[in-house]
């Protein structure tokens, strides 16, 4: 990683990654908890709020949207990507250069890697050459590490975590987004194998608003820089409330009650 190579997707050193590449990672189906969230122009215009330091789509929605919004939100754009539909050993699918992400006005890449995998050869090179490619254009590298497949049965264990946190570091990611381990305790070993590069816990699936903010709080507490999170925020009746909230806990470092009354003070 470079030193100061992500400040243009950060606050403060912090990040809030608005994940949207669901359509294609799972269908449709992440959509049906709040429909109006399937038209990417709705998330387009949620990834402007404050809190939100970038977004991450896949190609097709920065090609057709992001002209619009490039003055208000920072792309992250996604290099790889698989669907639902796939049912092989995990692998993901390059579907985009460094060099176009640069000439559509991305910020970042991010790109997928499984460890573990039966492709993790395969993917490691082709991290490679979408790093090198982001470092010609300057924009931040964003690896979600997550290691799975083969023999990898528990991929949410800390020890696994930990080696998901550290591959990012060893392979030159700037930001390395992991599951969450499950405690403070854990993120905190996951914080220490990544070294400089920053850490940021991927969301999840819907969760109560105190459970899922409690998470967030315990990942800053351990060292985490912040959250990468798509369904936790756009599933919910609310979005823009959770995202007061979550601004409340990242860069204000706020327990999650008083995080909760400021949302609800902000409507
Ligand atoms: O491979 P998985 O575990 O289904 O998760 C992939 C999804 O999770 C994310 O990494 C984070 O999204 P969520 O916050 O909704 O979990 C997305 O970018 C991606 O689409």
């Amino acid at each position: 990683m470079l030193p100061h190579a992500a400040d243009n997707i950060e606050r403060d050193g912090k990040s809030l990654i608005l994940a949207y590449d669901h359509g294609l990672e799972h269908g449709p189906v992440d959509f049906e908890p709040n429909p109006d969230t399937a038209d990417p122009e709705r998330i387009f215009e949620l990834a402007a709020h404050e809190a939100v330091t970038s977004l991450a789509v896949q190609k097709g929605l920065a090609e057709a949207y992001y002209p619009d919004y490039e003055d208000d939100v920072n792309l992250l754009l996604k290099l790889n990507g698989t669907s639902n539909l796939w049912m092989g050993e995990p692998n993901s699918a390059v579907n985009c250069t460094a060099e176009y992400a640069a000439g559509l006005g991305a910020d970042a890449i991010g790109f997928t890697v499984y460890g573990g995998s039966n492709h993790e050869v395969e993917m490691a090179e082709e991290f490679r050459r979408a790093q090198e490619g982001a470092r010609e254009h300057d924009m931040a590298v964003v690896m979600w590490s997550y290691p799975r497949g083969q023999g990898l049965r528990n991929d949410g264990s800390p020890d696994v975590i930990s080696y998901g946190a550290r591959l990012g570091l060893e392979l030159g990611a700037d930001v390395v987004k992991v599951k969450y381990p499950g405690s403070a305790e854990a993120m905190g070993h996951a914080v220490e194998m990544a070294g400089p590069a920053d850490v940021v816990m991927s969301g999840g699936t819907m969760r109560d608003d105190k459970a899922f903010l409690r998470n967030v709080a315990n990942a800053i507490d351990a060292g985490a820089t912040g959250i990468a999170v798509g369904r936790n925020v756009f599933q919910r009746d609310d979005p823009e409330r959770i995202l007061d909230a979550l601004e409340a806990v990242i860069f204000q470092e706020v327990e999650p009650d008083e995080a909760l009354a400021i949302a609800e003070s902000d409507d």
